[in-house]
């Protein structure tokens, strides 16, 4: 029993400890799995919170790209608005009031929007806040009286400042304060409206809308001030006839250049009504949305009342003139000169530009004034015109100036500006004392003229634009020829004024048709008389143009010109008839960096080939040109002679800037005396003649100087010369089978009258020429053998300081020839080739005169 017993326990304590043993092994499974658990859960923790976190950071970064995108855009936009705002807001409609002034709107430049606070911005500095009014809006504004009067008083000075002097009409009705609330415009003239007056001012105003409309119709462009009328009422004090009438001026004022801005009035709905609700400083207006618009102060007192009074003066001085820009067309060089030049110089008193026309009818133009009186000016303003409207193909100027000065050597190249004037051909400076030159462009003209006149006949063709119909491809450009104080080359009872008149007078007759034009101004009375004599010329200018206080340029009875105030015109294309009179206001032409600017835009549109205008200067002193030198290898005796190499003696007075030559063949008297004691110039023209004579072939030159104060130019020369020798007297000269010339300096004083008349005489005809200098006509004579000595073998001479009468011995006309010696110029007569002597220009050989 007891082992049963025991047994029973022993199994008992065995299934015990088996259960035990089974408890704690799912124990510790259990344990095991909570520990796993709260693995995973740690792990998940973790997780979460590191996505968190990197959520976190994505936000910020997200965050940070999108504020700085968002300010880079804003920033941008702000810029761009600002710039728009600039733009549209320009001087005095924008400006913050510490910095504001009136300012002058360009010429046909639109109105823009005015400023009447800021634009509060997050992190921006503040825009202007812009509203519309001329020729955009009428305004309401809607507000505490005090502070709305504040803002129509900063939008009348700006509308005001930034407009032209009377271009802006201000009426103002005011019942309550009786035009004291803008009394500080008073100064400009404006009307004042007080109680009752609201009706008929209103219909005043329909009326004129009415009339503004009439001239749309008929498509002229509206030249009436805008009306700008201020309301400061209240709505109650309206009939139903003045709010019908203020309905209509609303609906159809803005484009007829009326505008409202009412305080206290309610304006009827309409897209040009502008509404700005105040409240303290700030505003919302239609017009910048529903951003807030910080107002800003009205102006100071004392700033609308100095405009008014200075705006006042200036209306009564009448508008400014023109500037020389406001002469320029909106489109550079696309006007056609077939027809005629017509082209503004200056403006009327009311602001408009006065054309002048050039072409058939008036054909040419004569213009007139005292010295100092703006004719140089007024010549500039015209050519600026006319420049900037006719290309090079449709217009040639040639452009002479016979007034000490260098008023024309602006249009050609110079050191400082290597442009030019396009359309100039030819532009003389400096020529008082060359009249010649004068003479030489008008024989140009004339040759011109010829040409023309020929290609017309060839098209059946009667005047100009015939001729360019019927000749497209041809070239024929207008050309208008100024000779600014032309008396100068009419004065002078002489041969230049003969020739001179004669082919003036044929150029006004003929030219008309041909295009060719002639510009004539003077300062001097007499200038005018000597053409005043000359009915025949003097009828064709028909265009006259006189300047204050000029005389004899308009009809007697015509007295415009004597009460004409400076930098004013009277321009009259009838020939100066009393009722033809147009006055012009001169705009200011001489500043030098407007015109080079306008000059280089034109230059730089030159088309190619367009040559440079020649330009002569009589106070320089041309140079003898490179070509006229010998250079290269020294011909020998082999080389070709021609028949008749030429000397170069100095350069022509002529349009083109050629050489003057005197051609030595194998003929008795091919010798050249140089006359005159004027040693540096003697020197200069023996000088050019033999290195001319060198550089065109073989030959050799004998130098014998008898003048120690020409010595060192004629030892230059011989180290100059390829083939020289020099000789103390004519003895000794070789005999050679090539030209021979023998340059003698200050012949006179030579020992040998036998030996060198002999070589007068006979050296031509073995090509033996004489080129020398004697230092006056009666010592050549003695040289020759005394008072019988015959003066044949000179062929041609140069005159130098030699009046004409003492020429008379070689001049085949009694008398001697018409010569007054001028320094740097002197007379070159060849009886073999001229009828008359022509004047050169000794060229400058060695800069130094040594
Ligand atoms: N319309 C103008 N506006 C402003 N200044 C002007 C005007 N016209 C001329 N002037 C000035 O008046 C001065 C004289 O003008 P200008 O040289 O044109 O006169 P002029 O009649 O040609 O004189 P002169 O015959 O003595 O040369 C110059 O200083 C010029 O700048």
């Amino acid at each position: 029993m007891g082992s049963y017993r025991n047994a029973l326990v022993a199994v008992v304590r065995q299934e015990l400890a088996d259960a035990r043993g089974a408890a704690r092994a799912v124990l510790a499974a259990a344990e095991t799995a909570r520990g796993e658990a709260q693995d995973r859960r740690r792990l998940v923790r973790d997780a979460y919170s590191t996505c968190l976190h990197q959520l976190a950071e994505a936000r910020d970064t997200s965050r940070r790209d999108i504020q700085r995108r968002y300010q880079f855009e804003t920033a941008k936009l702000v810029g761009n608005v600002r710039r728009l705002a600039a733009l549209t807001a320009v001087g005095a409609a924008g400006a913050p009031w510490r910095l504001w002034a009136p300012s002058e709107p360009e010429r046909g430049s639109p109105p823009g929007l005015v400023r009447v606070g800021t634009l509060a911005l997050d992190d921006s500095p503040p825009l202007p806040a812009l509203i519309p009014l001329l020729d955009a809006a009428h305004l309401e504004l809607i507000g505490p009286a005090p502070i709305v009067d504040g803002i129509i008083t900063g939008l009348l000075l700006r509308s005001l400042g930034s407009t032209r002097a009377g271009d802006v009409q201000l009426t103002v009705y005011d019942p309550e304060a009786l035009g004291g609330t803008l009394a500080s415009f008073a100064p400009l003239g404006i009307s004042f409206v007080g109680p009752g007056g609201l009706g008929p001012m209103l219909d005043e105003v329909v009326e004129h809308i009415c009339r503004v409309n009439e001239t749309v119709l008929s498509d002229a462009p509206r030249t009436d001030p805008w009306r700008v009328v201020v309301l400061l009422a209240d709505d109650n004090d309206l009939t139903d006839g003045q709010r019908a009438q203020l309905d209509r001026i609303a609906r159809t004022g803005v484009a007829c250049g009326v505008h409202l801005i009412a305080r206290g009035l309610r304006l009827t709905d309409h897209p040009s009504v502008v509404r700005l609700l105040v409240k303290d400083q700030m505003a919302i207006c239609d017009a910048t949305g529903e951003l807030e618009i910080r107002l800003d102060p009205p102006p100071p007192d004392d700033q609308v009342v100095g405009f008014c009074r200075a705006t006042a003066e200036r209306m009564r001085a009448g508008p400014p003139p023109a500037q020389l820009a406001d002469l320029q067309p909106a489109t550079l060089w696309a006007e056609s000169s077939a027809e005629g030049l017509t082209a503004p110089i200056g403006d009327s008193t009311d602001g408009s530009l006065v054309e002048v026309p050039l072409g058939d009818d008036p054909p040419h133009a004569l213009i007139g004034g005292p010295s100092g009186s703006g004719k140089t000016n007024l010549i500039y303003s015209w050519l600026a015109s006319l420049a900037t409207r006719y290309g090079p193909s449709e217009l040639a100027f040639y452009l002479l100036d016979f007034k000490e000065g260098v008023s024309f050597a602006r249009f050609v190249p110079g050191p400082r500006d290597p442009s030019w004037l396009p359309q100039v051909r030819l532009a003389g400076i400096n020529v008082n004392g060359d009249r010649e030159f004068g003479l030489a462009m008008l024989r140009h003209l004339g040759e011109e003229l010829r040409t023309r006149a020929q290609a017309a006949k060839r098209h059946d063709a009667t005047k100009l634009s015939e001729l360019r119909a019927e000749d497209p491809a041809g070239h024929w450009p207008r050309i208008v020829a100024v000779i600014d104080e032309f008396q100068v080359l009419l004065g002078g009872r002489d041969a230049v004024a003969d020739e001179a008149v004669t082919l003036l007078e044929d150029l006004a007759r003929r030219g008309r048709s041909q295009g060719i034009h002639l510009i004539l101004a003077s300062q001097d009375v007499s200038g005018i008389e000597a053409l005043w004599g000359r009915s025949g010329l003097v009828g064709q200018f028909t265009l006259r143009i006189a300047l204050p206080k000029a005389r004899r340029i308009l009809a007697e009875n015509n007295l415009a010109a004597a009460v004409i105030p400076r930098h004013h015109a009277v321009v009259n294309t009838e020939s100066g008839t009393a009722g033809a009179n147009l006055v012009v206001r001169l705009p200011d032409a001489g500043d030098r960096l407007v015109w080079r600017t306008l000059q280089r835009r034109l230059w730089r549109m030159r088309p190619d080939g367009c040559e440079e205008p020649r330009l002569f200067d009589g106070d320089a002193v041309p140079r003898l040109p490179a070509s006229c030198r010998p250079a290269g290898p020294v011909p020998d005796a082999t080389t070709p002679v021609g028949s008749s190499p030429g000397a170069v003696l100095g350069e022509r007075i002529d349009v083109a800037a050629r050489p003057a030559r005197l051609r030595l063949g194998r003929m008795p008297g091919r010798n050249l005396a140089v006359l005159g004691t004027r040693t540096d110039e003697a020197c200069d023209v023996l000088a050019a003649a033999a290195l001319s004579l060198a550089a065109q072939g073989p030959a050799h030159f004998s130098v014998v100087c008898l003048d120690p104060d020409a010595g060192r130019s004629a030892a230059r020369l011989v180290a100059e010369l390829p083939s020289a020798d020099w000789h103390d007297d004519l003895a000794e000269l070789p005999l050679l089978d090539i030209p021979h010339y023998v340059l003698g300096y200050a012949l006179d004083a030579g020992s040998d009258p036998a030996g060198l008349r002999r070589l007068l005489t006979d050296g031509p005809e073995q090509r033996t020429h004489v080129l020398g200098w004697w230092r006056s006509v009666a010592r050549l004579r003695d040289s020759l053998g005394g008072p019988g000595a015959r003066l044949d073998p000179i062929g041609a001479w140069v005159a130098l300081d030699v009046q004409g009468a003492d020429l008379a011995p070689l001049y085949p006309q009694p008398g001697g020839p018409a010569w007054y010696p001028r320094a740097r110029r002197a007379l070159f007569f060849d009886r073999s080739v001229h009828r008359t002597p022509e004047v050169i220009i000794p060229y400058e050989v060695n800069s130094d005169h040594t």
